[in-house]
């Protein structure tokens, strides 16, 4: 790791794809890279980055192994895999939050005995329970969470929430919320040290671009 080529970030398709290249693009980073195209590697000879593109929650493995130095990830899936990366820079995107959600009547069953949590998110929602010291059983989910309290397969859901959209699609409410979630830059701890430099240049202008964006709509507000 102490003398590779290149700097290595993971980059997530999906939902925190797009703002994830045009915030790099905007400090001069992620100039190869091009989400539309099938191609999973993007090479700057340039300024020695290599870019790979990777599913949301993976950038947590390729991190936490070394394969990437650093990489974009939801705070949701940080808190999930409970792996030992340094989390390093907040991000201004990606923000949702993680509920608890339910039929409007379902606040009760919160104390259940035998609460019936389906989820994407098993480790999240099993330690926010636990901490409550209220027994759950955890229904595992892949996607359409929502689903489960219809059809009775679940008491609650633990999911994210960002417009509130699918919840008020399917007659369910906020009944608790969690963590507030966003993006996050995070490294692999071994990385960290021996790309301390390359690192903390990327973060300072990340910083820096969040700060002039967030003036810009404090002035326009203002005037
Ligand atoms: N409305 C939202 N729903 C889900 N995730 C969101 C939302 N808004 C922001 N996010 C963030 O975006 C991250 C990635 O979302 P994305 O939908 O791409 O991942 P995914 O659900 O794992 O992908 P896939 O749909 O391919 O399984 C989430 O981990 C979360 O941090
Ligand atoms: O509050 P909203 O803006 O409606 O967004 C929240 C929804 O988006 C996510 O699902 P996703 O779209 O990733 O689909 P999935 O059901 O396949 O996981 C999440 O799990 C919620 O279902």
């Amino acid at each position: 790791m102490m003398n590779k080529k290149y700097l290595t970030i993971a980059i997530p398709k999906g939902r925190l794809g797009d703002e994830s290249i045009e915030m790099l693009k905007k400090i001069g980073y992620a100039r190869p890279v091009n989400l539309k195209s099938r191609k999973l590697v993007f090479i700057d000879e340039k300024q020695k980055i290599k870019y790979m593109i990777v599913k949301s929650i993976d950038v947590m493995t390729y991190v936490n192994q070394g394969v990437a130095d650093i990489g974009i990830v939801g705070k949701d899936n940080i808190l999930e895999e409970e792996l030992e990366v340094y989390e390093l820079s907040n991000l201004s995107f990606g923000y949702c939050k993680f509920v608890i959600a339910g039929f409007k009547d379902s606040k009760h069953h919160l104390q259940d005995e035998r609460l019936r949590v389906a989820t994407k998110y098993p480790n999240m929602t099993a330690k926010y329970f636990n901490e409550k010291n209220q027994k759950i059983e955890i229904i595992k989910l892949n996607g359409s969470v929502e689903l489960a309290p219809l059809v009775g397969l679940s008491d609650v859901i633990a999911d994210i929430v960002e417009t509130g959209g699918t919840l008020k699609a399917n007659g369910l409410e906020i009944i608790e919320e969690m963590y507030d979630l966003s993006a996050k830059l995070i490294s692999n701890r071994v990385s960290y040290r021996f790309n301390f430099e390359k690192i903390n240049d990327l973060i300072k202008k990340l910083n820096q671009v969040m700060e002039d964006v967030s003036n810009d709509e404090n002035n326009r507000k203002r005037s």
